[in-house]
């Protein structure tokens, strides 16, 4: 094969391979004409190859583009790369890289192009540059210090602010991830690499974390970092990362407050009842892990609100803050003191191997409430009743362990305050008759289940019956007769007590209106107040109306409260009181001689009648001291004008005495046992039809 057959050959080759190319591939003359274009290149500019071979290189360029290239290109067997602007047959323009060098083809003098269309990348280019700009610019205007970290040399530059955010000169530390890693808080350093490593390989869609970062004077301040990646390599790894650093450390102290004030109590500084009872469900999920057991203990101070009602909130803030002082320091540092509300604590005593572990500290807890407490110079004692539930003897879990040990403060309350009761399974059953009888009493009273029954009072110097005190009570058909004792302060507690004390007082007047009409015009009444009604501002004009339609004169109608009712020291109760003695209503101060018994009530309450505590009567034969209390409290009465009842009568001799130290009237079973209207009406009639 000769020389020329030789270029003809390679020639066709050229043009078979280039065929495939998906480069743009042309051939041009000197003078520019194309003599050879690949299908790519005709793709690239929308021309057929025949009109092409009929165009010229400087057809395809864009307006205004420099031609000096091709001259280049012409005058040298190197490669010659520039990037130009060119135009489509359609009019439109784009980005090319041209890599043009002389060739011989087809035996003549020409210019090879390789053309390559780089709308992507530069499009590409731009973006990370205007992002780059926007970016550094929104750093600047926030105050932002700055970072920019080449990820192959791995140096990281920071900017001036970077440094004196932390209180650092310029360039105080080297340019490195080493140094930076050095100074983010040993406890933060794993979580702020693992964000890092997750953003960089695209687990994560972005870098934005908070982290403790070491200051000059060896103090922490919070940052919170961003970043982005903002070039990649042509196998897609990140190549520079560029972020900043913002101060977060007030945003931090706000949230940190917030935070505290979510979880602790602003009285005490206690964990509060959201994070007690989360330590207690830790506490236990742990001990079921260690084979181990928690003993919780529910502190509960005696008759802290009596104290709060007559020294004052001041008195009773004060009060709780030692409280929770001292049993802090009783408890081991790992243990938990919190505060429920009001005069609750429970103490978390946990890792237990046995239950005896417990029994010192509670011990200690108890001894704790025997020093006097002073607050503000005045010495008071304030004694704790405590329940005890162990975990997991007692309790399934942690709410079963809380409503367990409650129950067992309750127990511990009824043994006589200033102790502590274990749980056990009886304490269960008195919870669970407390929720019967909550859930009984809900819609009892349109069911027709309650009655109002009547105990007679007897003026104990002529054995005149004088009138009767009316009692509540119930009959439901899943719990059968429950007391007053039990349901009352139940009723208290749901607010039933307004709807039953309203059914009492309109049942017996109704009743005495019959009996006077009947038997005798004076016949008194007696109603028991609690102290709830007395926040139904409709209560007075209640009375006043119920009176008024059974035609019942008020001086009929006595009205039994007990230092409940004062105690709670609200103006609205005293205007009450003066409402209804106004109307001429009587009041009685029910259960003398138990609670505080404060005499200064006597003086700042209308009060007409005293009724002495039954517990006073039933030790009348054998306890001098109680007689010595029966016989200075009628005297007083006398002295400020009061009557005085004696209640739960039940023997002459008890009659006996209490006739001999002018005690006026005396109610019990000796006379008679509370009865139904109906038992009430004949027991009236043998009366009365005897004086008739
Ligand atoms: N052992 C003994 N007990 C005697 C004797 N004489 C009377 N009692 C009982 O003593 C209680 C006297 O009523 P209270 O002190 O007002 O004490 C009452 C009162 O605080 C409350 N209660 C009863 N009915 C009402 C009511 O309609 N409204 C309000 N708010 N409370 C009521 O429930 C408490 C208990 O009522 P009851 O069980 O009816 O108990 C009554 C009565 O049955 C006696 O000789 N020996």
């Amino acid at each position: 094969m000769d020389t020329q057959q030789l270029i003809e050959q390679s020639d066709n080759i050229f043009k078979v391979l280039t065929q495939q190319s998906t480069q743009g591939i042309s051939v041009a003359d000197i003078h520019g004409n194309y003599i050879f274009v690949n299908p790519a290149f005709c793709k690239m500019v929308g021309y057929s190859s025949e009109e092409l071979l009929n165009l010229t290189v400087f057809d395809m360029k864009a307006p205004n583009q420099d031609h000096s290239s091709f001259e280049q290109s012409k005058n040298s067997k190197e490669k010659h790369a520039i990037k130009v602007m060119l135009q489509r047959k359609d009019g439109s323009i784009f980005p090319a890289e041209v890599i043009g060098k002389k060739i011989t083809f087809e035996n003549k003098e020409c210019v090879l192009g390789t053309v390559q269309d780089i709308s992507e990348r530069v499009e590409t280019e731009r973006a990370l540059l205007e992002s780059d700009t926007r970016y550094q610019l929104a750093m600047k205007v926030a105050n932002d210090g700055v970072w920019d970290w080449h990820i192959k040399t791995n140096l990281v530059e920071y900017d001036e602010r970077y440094y004196t955010m932390a209180g650092y000169k310029k360039d105080a530390f080297p340019y490195t991830l080493e140094e930076w890693k050095k100074r983010v808080h040993p406890d933060d350093i794993t979580h702020a690499m693992n964000a890092m490593d997750l953003y960089m390989q695209g687990k994560a869609r972005q870098y934005d974390i908070e982290f403790r970062f070491l200051c000059q004077d060896n103090s922490y301040m919070w940052i919170r970092s961003r970043g982005k990646v903002i070039q990649k390599d042509e196998h897609n790894n990140a190549v520079r990362f560029i972020g900043t650093h913002s101060d977060i450390s007030v945003q931090k102290k706000h949230e940190e407050k917030i935070l505290y004030q979510a979880h602790f109590d602003s009285l005490t500084y206690l964990p509060n009842r959201f994070l007690s009872l989360d330590r207690l469900k830790h506490a236990c999920i742990e001990a079921n892990r260690n084979k181990e057991l928690v003993a919780l203990l529910f502190l509960d101070l005696d008759d802290f609100k009596k104290v709060n009602d007559t020294l004052g909130h001041e008195t009773g803030d004060r009060l709780l803050q030692e409280a929770a002082n001292r049993l802090r320091g009783v408890v081991r540092s790992v243990d938990t003191v919190g505060r429920l509300g009001g005069d609750e604590f429970i103490i978390i005593l946990g890792g237990l191997k046995s239950v005896d572990e417990a029994h010192p500290i509670i011990d200690n807890l108890l001894n704790q409430f025997r020093e006097m407490f002073v607050i503000h110079k005045r010495e008071l004692l304030l004694t704790a009743s405590v329940g005890v539930a162990i975990y997991p003897n007692d309790a399934r879990d942690s709410s079963e362990l809380l409503r367990n040990a409650d129950s067992a403060m309750y127990d511990a309350k009824n043994c006589g305050r200033n102790t502590f009761s274990y749980y056990t399974a009886q304490m269960n059953q008195c919870a669970q008759r407390r929720l019967a009888i909550e859930e009984q009493i809900h819609g009892a009273l349109n069911r027709n289940e309650f009655s109002v029954f009547y105990q007679v009072k007897t003026n104990l110097s002529n054995g005149k019956i004088m009138g009767a005190e009316a009692l509540l009570r119930w009959n439901n058909p899943a719990l059968g007769n429950v007391p007053p004792d039990e349901f009352i302060a139940i009723a208290e507690q749901t607010g039933n007590i307004i709807q039953l004390g309203k059914f009492v007082l309109e049942q017996s007047l109704k009743q005495t209106a019959l009996w006077h009409k009947e038997y005798q015009q004076d016949f008194q009444i007696a109603v028991n107040l609690s102290p709830r009604q007395f926040r139904d501002p409709q209560l007075v004009q209640f009375i006043d109306d119920t009176l008024k339609a059974n035609n019942v004169h008020a001086s009929n109608l006595e009205l039994e409260i007990t230092e409940g009712v004062l105690l709670s020291g609200y103006n609205y109760v005293e205007s009450m009181l003066n409402s209804i003695t106004q109307m001429g209503v009587k009041m009685a101060m029910d259960d003398f001689g138990t609670g505080y018994s404060s005499l200064s009530y006597l003086r700042t309450y209308p009060f007409d009648v005293i009724k002495i505590d039954r517990s006073f009567i039933n030790e009348i034969a054998t306890a001098e001291k109680d007689r010595a209390l029966i016989n200075a409290i009628i005297s007083m009465s006398h002295a400020l004008n009061l009557k005085v009842v004696a209640e739960g009568i039940e023997t002459e001799e008890q009659c006996q005495y209490l006739r001999k130290v002018n005690c006026d009237l005396g109610q019990g079973y000796l006379f008679s046992k509370p009865i139904s209207a109906q038992a009430m009406t004949k027991l009236l009639d043998s009366t009365f039809q005897i004086n008739k």
